[in-house]
């Protein structure tokens, strides 16, 4: 595997609410608007809003959703699989949208989280601008270390806007990612059942 970088991303002081709707402005008018006609008028505080919820991944913490575990589990062993998270994000290189669906699967080792968790995992790293393979990664990483299981596997199937209407217009084409740790990655027989569970799964 290839060195990641890891750089924290620095902390940058936020602009006023003002500010964005006033760059939201600048935008119109170069595309070739009149930001001040009837139907425009409104648009930058809706846009902010907009982005605001869009975004709403910069204002969690994904590992505090794994905090709560149940242990009672009657000696359940086997992989968990949640498959079909709607994936919303955005790329960070044309701040156009990535859709598509997440499957996240761990093998527990006496402990299990709320289903729903795993869901709100996806959309806290989702909610942000990414790359697809980051966010793979990020998923997979912080279940790996919050919930201490005995493996993990994040696989993502999305549409990328950036190249489906724009640029190389190819609007068929999916990116498949997949991120596996521990048991799932280098059990042979894990590895196998939790693709087998995710990977044929077809939209
Ligand atoms: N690895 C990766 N690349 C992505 C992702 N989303 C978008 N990209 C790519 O990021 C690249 C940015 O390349 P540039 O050549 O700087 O951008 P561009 O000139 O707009 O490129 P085109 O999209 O080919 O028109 C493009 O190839 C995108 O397809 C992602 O999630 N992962
Ligand atoms: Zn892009």
């Amino acid at each position: 595997m290839a060195k990641a970088k890891t750089k924290k991303p620095q902390k940058v002081a936020k602009p006023t609410q003002a500010e964005v709707e006033e760059a939201v402005r600048t935008m119109l008018r170069w595309a070739g608007e009149n930001p001040t006609r009837e139907g425009l008028i409104d648009t930058p505080g809706r846009v902010a809003r907009s982005y605001r919820e869009l975004f709403a991944g910069y204002e969690v913490d994904p590992r505090a959703y794994l905090k709560r575990v149940f242990e009672e589990v009657g000696g359940y062993d086997e992989l968990i699989v949640m498959r079909n998270i709607r994936v919303v994000s955005f790329c960070e290189h044309h701040m156009l949208p990535i859709t598509g669906y997440a499957h996240v699967g761990y093998l527990p080792s006496n402990r299990v989280v709320g289903i729903s968790k795993l869901a709100r995992v996806v959309h806290g790293f989702a909610r942000r601008f990414q790359i697809q393979e980051k966010l793979t990664a990020e998923i997979a990483h912080t279940i790996f270390e919050v919930l201490e299981p005995r493996g993990v596997g994040v696989v993502i199937q999305a549409e990328h806007a950036c190249m489906t209407m724009r640029g190389v217009n190819s609007p068929e084409a999916t990116l498949s990612t997949s991120h596996l740790i521990g048991a799932v990655r280098d059990d042979p027989k894990t590895r196998e059942e939790f693709l087998r569970m995710t990977m044929d799964h077809h939209h």
